[in-house]
């Protein structure tokens, strides 16, 4: 598999560009050709930096207007043509592309236009050049690769060949098998982008909303299984028109896109078992089973005042680390883990973010191939020289710099807590609240970063994203969107904060970049869990009588079920499939709070019209200078 990125798809000068590109792992680059008028430097220059970071130039891109044209303006487009062989040759390469006309002038006539391009292919071959003709979906004339596909074909030229573009074919809803009959060899070139579904014109959605295959709603997978089919075998480019990518970190695209194509590659592999696909073998995607643990750090005051909160909702501390000072609370199959220890990875995490959870323990069926696939889409692994008696638990970085373990029973990673924890007293009796396990995990990411968190979990563990959904604080917008696998043992929302002023932005800012803001325990009887958290004297989050009005009117519900709802100040809500209840904690240090919710049915949602109303609550407790209170 030869891959390759559109310089327009990054952010940055030419040469940041380049590097991030190089350093994600591409073979080559396609030239846009305003990235190059935009560089001082001639086209050699360009073609030496390109070479220099050890890529390619795959393709230079875009020539317009090319097509059937009248006269004089034809005579003029071939003149044009050949100024930019001229300048494929001085930066070194042998493949462009033409996207269909688009000018009012365009005469259409699809013999005229094949004509054109037989002529284009004999000029192109005097120079050992060739072209690509690319359907634009929004072309006078031609705006369907089968369209464009048949002018190829009649213009019968061994230089003249087809460019894929898998938004063209999408956004159209052109049945991508269409492709399968296509000749390989006649197809340059496949560009590959994939876009969220939204009702837009189609250039306007095409030119500002694209993103890596995985991370949007097109059937890219399907429409490069076809494309695998033809037998092609040539390099795959992502041509990403994005705002926000323009303005995100060339690294994180770079990053993002290299892995989005390997994640695709897997995908066809697996689903075209028939075709050869030059992807490397890996694992298919991981099968999480929910969480194991989560790991907080913390100085002694924060992890006291964490204790504190940790025993009112019902947790005991059943553990102490034997050579670390680590303590483990419990509560049914929910395991937390304080560190406050002086040095190492904890340490810096809480230098850098405060008191946070900022480690998650997934559990795994083997935990040999959950890091192999990992690694296979470009994730580093974390390690840390363990202490004495102590294992080693595999683990890598997530996006955001947060760690991700993972504990299998294959090993004795599944006697962690036996093997490298001391038993603290007895159970007292009558502590728990009912808490079984961790229903979700919340993580608080910068808007531009959700997704490649998307892109992250989906590639490597066998989750699928769930709808976006706008969640409207009193400051601004915060969009979330969840990530679960199929039976909901493994839950994961990300909440992407545009600014700082909201609940999430706040968090962000103050705890220097993104991280879980609120863990949600599962309980199978909130009623019983909440009269258990009044006697532990646990003080839930006080919530607007408004609502419980409007909750009542809305629903309908029995008089009686309100009262108990407002009175223990649970959050209520229903979808075709169940019923869902919420008991918010108070806030911790910078916006950290927990949740219990209970659900019933197969409800499978997380009650995002209930936040707007939690996150007022939530920020009525907030000191006046911002900061919540503990
Ligand atoms: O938006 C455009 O004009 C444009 C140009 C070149 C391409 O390859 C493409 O897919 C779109
Ligand atoms: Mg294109």
């Amino acid at each position: 598999m030869k891959t390759s990125i559109a310089t327009v798809s990054i952010s940055g000068d030419l040469r940041e560009k380049l590097a991030a590109i190089a350093a994600a792992g591409f073979d080559g680059v396609e030239i846009f050709e305003n990235d190059f008028l935009a560089f001082d430097g001639s086209p050699a220059d360009v073609g030496k930096m390109v070479r220099d970071q050890g890529l390619e130039i795959t393709l230079f891109q875009p020539f317009r207007d090319f097509e059937g044209m009248p006269e004089p303006q034809r005579s003029r487009t071939f003149d044009r043509a050949e100024r930019k062989f001229d300048l494929m040759a001085q930066l070194g390469t042998d493949l462009m592309l033409v996207c269909s006309n688009v000018s009012p002038l365009a005469l259409g006539g699809i013999d005229r236009a094949a004509a054109d391009f037989r002529e284009l292919g004999e000029r192109a071959a005097k120079r050992g050049l060739r072209v690509g003709f690319e359907a634009l979906a929004w072309g006078k004339h031609v705006s369907d690769h089968r369209d464009a596909w048949e002018i190829v074909r009649r213009a019968d030229h061994p230089s003249i060949g087809l460019i894929l573009d898998s938004f063209h074919t999408l956004a159209r809803q052109i049945d991508p098998d269409t492709i399968r009959s296509i000749p390989g060899d006649k197809i340059f070139m496949v560009q590959l982008a994939d876009a969220p579904k939204i009702e837009m014109d189609l250039l306007y959605w095409s030119r500002h909303f694209r993103n890596m295959p995985g991370e949007g709603d097109l059937p890219v997978t399907a429409f490069m299984r076809a494309v695998a089919a033809t037998g092609y075998s040539g390099m795959l480019s992502l041509e990403i028109f994005n705002d926000q990518f323009r303005g995100g970190s060339p690294k994180t695209v770079a990053v993002d896109g290299h892995r989005s194509l390997i994640y695709l590659m897997d995908r066809v592999k697996r689903r075209e078992p028939g075709i050869a696909v030059s992807v490397p073998d890996m694992p298919d995607r991981i099968a999480a089973h929910g969480v194991e643990f989560v790991e907080f750090t913390a100085d002694e005051e924060g992890a006291a005042q964490l204790a504190v909160l940790l025993k009112a909702m019902g947790f005991r501390e059943a553990g102490r680390h034997k050579s670390k000072k680590v303590a483990l609370f419990r509560q049914g199959g929910i395991n937390l883990v304080i560190n406050t220890e002086r040095e190492g990875f904890a340490r810096s995490a809480y230098l850098v973010h405060g008191t946070s959870a900022y480690a998650l323990g997934l559990k795994v069926d083997d935990v040999g191939p959950t890091v192999a696939r990992a690694r296979a889409l470009g994730a580093e692994t974390f390690e840390q020289a363990p202490g004495p008696g102590e294992l080693t638990v595999p683990a890598i970085r997530g996006v955001g710099g947060g760690i991700i373990y993972f504990i299998d029973g294959q090993s004795n990673l599944g006697k962690i807590w036996e093997i490298e924890f001391d038993p603290v007293g007895v159970e007292p009796d009558g502590m728990a609240v009912g808490l079984t396990a961790v229903d979700h995990v919340a993580q608080t990411v910068a808007y531009e970063e959700m997704l490649s968190w998307v892109l992250f979990y989906t590639s490597i563990f066998r989750t699928e994203k769930k709808p976006m959904v706008d969640i409207v604080d009193s400051a601004g917008l915060v969009r979330s969107q969840a990530v679960a696998n199929e039976d909901g043992t493994l839950r994961l929302t990300l909440n992407g904060a545009e600014n700082r002023r909201t609940l999430a932005g706040h968090f962000i800012a103050e705890s220097f970049g993104s991280g879980i803001q609120h863990l949600a325990f599962a309980t199978s009887d909130i009623f019983a869990t909440a009269a258990a958290l009044r006697q532990s004297g646990l003080e839930p989050l006080e919530i607007s009588r408004n609502y419980y009005d409007d909750l009542e009117a809305r629903f309908g519900l029995e008089p009686h079920l309100a009262d108990r709802l407002r009175a223990e100040n649970i959050l209520y809500d229903r979808d075709g499939a169940g019923e869902y209840f919420q008991i918010y904690s108070p806030t911790f240090g910078e916006g950290f709070f927990f949740e219990i919710v209970e659900r019933r049915g197969g409800y499978n949602g997380y009650g995002g019209p209930n936040a707007p109303f939690r996150i007022a609550a939530q920020k009525r407790r907030m000191r006046p200078e911002g900061m919540p209170k503990v």
